[in-house]
């Protein structure tokens, strides 16, 4: 057997079956007997533990993100009772400074990978995460590469991912899939799948940069590909959703698919995580509002 047919032969044993109209009633169903009962003050406190604080802009300087750690680092003196962002997530260039910054129990992540494109030659994203993790970055977030995946060039994109993996050291993988460039819930539901067995350790939904955000269909999918994965393989992989996440009662949406399809073991900062770049205050303030 050669590597081509074990990846496709891999997709054969999860297959997709639902239509788009399966799927909306699907999800409409979930959000109708849970969204009430998850958009309380416990949740939304959960939910800002489960933020990766994002700050992904051209302009990002050391200052700047040296500024926006200190702001982390001030959260826990402002409210000793709440628990605090679970990570800062920064252009690569940045782990050390958010390192160094950082006074407080809140990890570190970094997009690498030639993010958010992944056009760059495979040495060059090994490269660039070897050297965030050898700065201090404790995740590494990549992204498909989406010419291989819709080529159906499964055995090339696997293999690179599995080569980033080694390349984290340890750190924890998140595998964008960057669902808003993708054709159908059927590609979500393989590029999830494919990821999966490349070593992912959370998938993610996007980027947040020039291809629509997350979305309920793409996070249905893909916590239904995480559940039948832990069901063959004992695995238990977590899912972050980002890009354009902003409001609160978007990001309980999204709790509540996790936890209907995934359960209650899903619903911490292990195994779920925000990206977002503006969900925070908006979620500090319906706490504080309650
Ligand atoms: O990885 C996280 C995303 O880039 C954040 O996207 P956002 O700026 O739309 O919240």
């Amino acid at each position: 057997m050669n590597v081509t047919s074990k990846y496709s032969d891999t997709l054969k044993k999860y297959p997709f079956t639902l239509s788009d109209g399966e799927l909306t009633e699907k999800i409409n169903k979930i959000l109708d007997n849970g969204f009430d009962k998850n958009n309380c003050q416990e949740v939304y406190k959960k939910l800002y533990s489960c933020i990766d604080l994002t700050t992904l802009n051209a302009t990002d300087s050391r200052e700047e993100v040296w500024k926006f750690t200190e702001k982390v680092n001030l959260f826990e003196d402002n409210h000793p009772n709440l628990q605090n962002v679970a990570s800062i997530c920064v252009y690569p260039n940045f782990a050390k400074t958010v390192r160094e910054a950082l006074t407080v129990d809140v990890k570190v992540a970094c997009v690498s990978g030639g993010f958010p494109t992944s056009q760059t030659l495979t040495e060059v994203k090994i490269a660039e995460t070897s050297l965030a993790v050898a700065d201090g970055a404790d995740e590494i977030d990549i992204v498909i590469n989406l010419g291989l995946f819709l080529d159906g060039e499964y055995e090339e994109m696997c293999e690179e991912i599995s080569e980033i993996k080694e390349s984290c050291h340890g750190a924890i993988l998140k595998v964008i899939l960057e669902t808003g460039a993708l054709e159908s819930a059927e590609k979500i539901h393989q590029a999830s799948i494919l990821s999966l067995y490349s070593g992912a350790d959370f998938l993610k939904t996007s980027t947040g940069k020039g291809y629509p955000g997350a979305s309920l269909e793409a996070v249905y999918v893909m916590s239904n590909a995480i559940r039948a994965y832990f069901e063959k393989t004992g695995n238990k992989v977590g899912i972050k959703v980002s890009g354009g996440v902003s409001t609160v009662e978007d990001a309980v949406k999204y709790y509540t698919l996790v936890k209907e399809i995934l359960g209650e073991e899903w619903c911490s900062p292990t195994l779920f995580r925000i990206g977002t770049s503006r969900l925070a205050d908006s979620l500090l303030k319906a706490i504080e509002d309650e």
